[in-house]
């Protein structure tokens, strides 16, 4: 097929979401990724678990590592004051462009950085004339979670910033679960969730591999 997944679910949201109402993009993405074919989300199930912790946390400077097609960021973005500034880090420009059209679909406003996290973490502070993040959601890819976290304790965390991260068993993070569990810089707390777009009614598409796995 010609187009990309990314590509695929904008036109899906571009064709079936109201302009301006981030709820009715977000139930298009879902609804089209638990039907049609599987997309690496976070999805509604783990997104309430995002919703409620960004609600409690009440941030005003917020990060999130992966943007993907931006289905998390309108989550965040939506639930975020007036005045409240919300970055998220793309390494696939490709991704990042949907990722615009979907937030800008959703009548919000993110800046999306593109590139490797690795590289523009250490460049935020000087980048941003923001001081310290007070909610991250990392969502990348997991080899990546425990290095750009030691990256953002260099003086983008304050005692009190609430780091969130997507797939920390599924896939797996080990090592930033090992570490996150053993520091006494952080409190941890455990959410059991299942993988996004699994309790299938439709017939749509899984990912490559068979997900027979009972996964938490
Ligand atoms: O690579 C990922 N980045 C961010 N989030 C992910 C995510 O929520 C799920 C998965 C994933 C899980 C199972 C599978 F069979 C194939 C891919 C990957 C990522
Ligand atoms: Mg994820």
């Amino acid at each position: 097929s010609g187009t990309s997944r990314p590509v695929r679910i904008l036109h899906h949201v571009q064709k079936v979401a109201q302009y301006g109402d981030a709820q009715s993009v977000l139930s298009a993405v879902d609804s089209y990724c638990s039907k049609i074919e599987w997309a690496m989300n976070v999805g509604d199930l783990k997104g309430q678990i995002l919703d409620a912790v960004v609600l409690e946390t009440r941030p005003h400077y917020v990060l999130e590592l992966g943007t993907y097609c931006g289905y998390s960021t309108v989550r965040i973005a939506r639930l975020l004051p007036p005045g409240a500034r919300l970055f998220s880090i793309e390494m696939n420009p490709q991704y990042a462009q949907v990722a615009r059209e979907i937030i800008q679909h959703a009548g919000l406003d993110v800046d999306i950085l593109v590139g490797c996290t690795s590289d523009l973490i250490p460049q935020l502070k000087k980048k941003l004339d923001i001081e310290k993040f007070d909610f991250v959601f990392i969502d990348h890819w997991k080899v990546s979670y425990l290095r750009d976290t030691k990256l953002l304790e260099c003086d983008l965390l304050r005692p009190g910033s609430v780091l969130l991260a997507d797939n920390v068993t599924c896939p797996g993070a080990p090592d930033y679960l090992h570490y996150m569990r053993t520091s006494p810089r952080y409190e941890s707390q455990y959410f059991p969730s299942r993988l996004e777009y699994l309790s299938r009614g439709g017939g749509g598409a899984l990912p490559g591999i068979k997900l027979l796995l009972n996964v938490t």
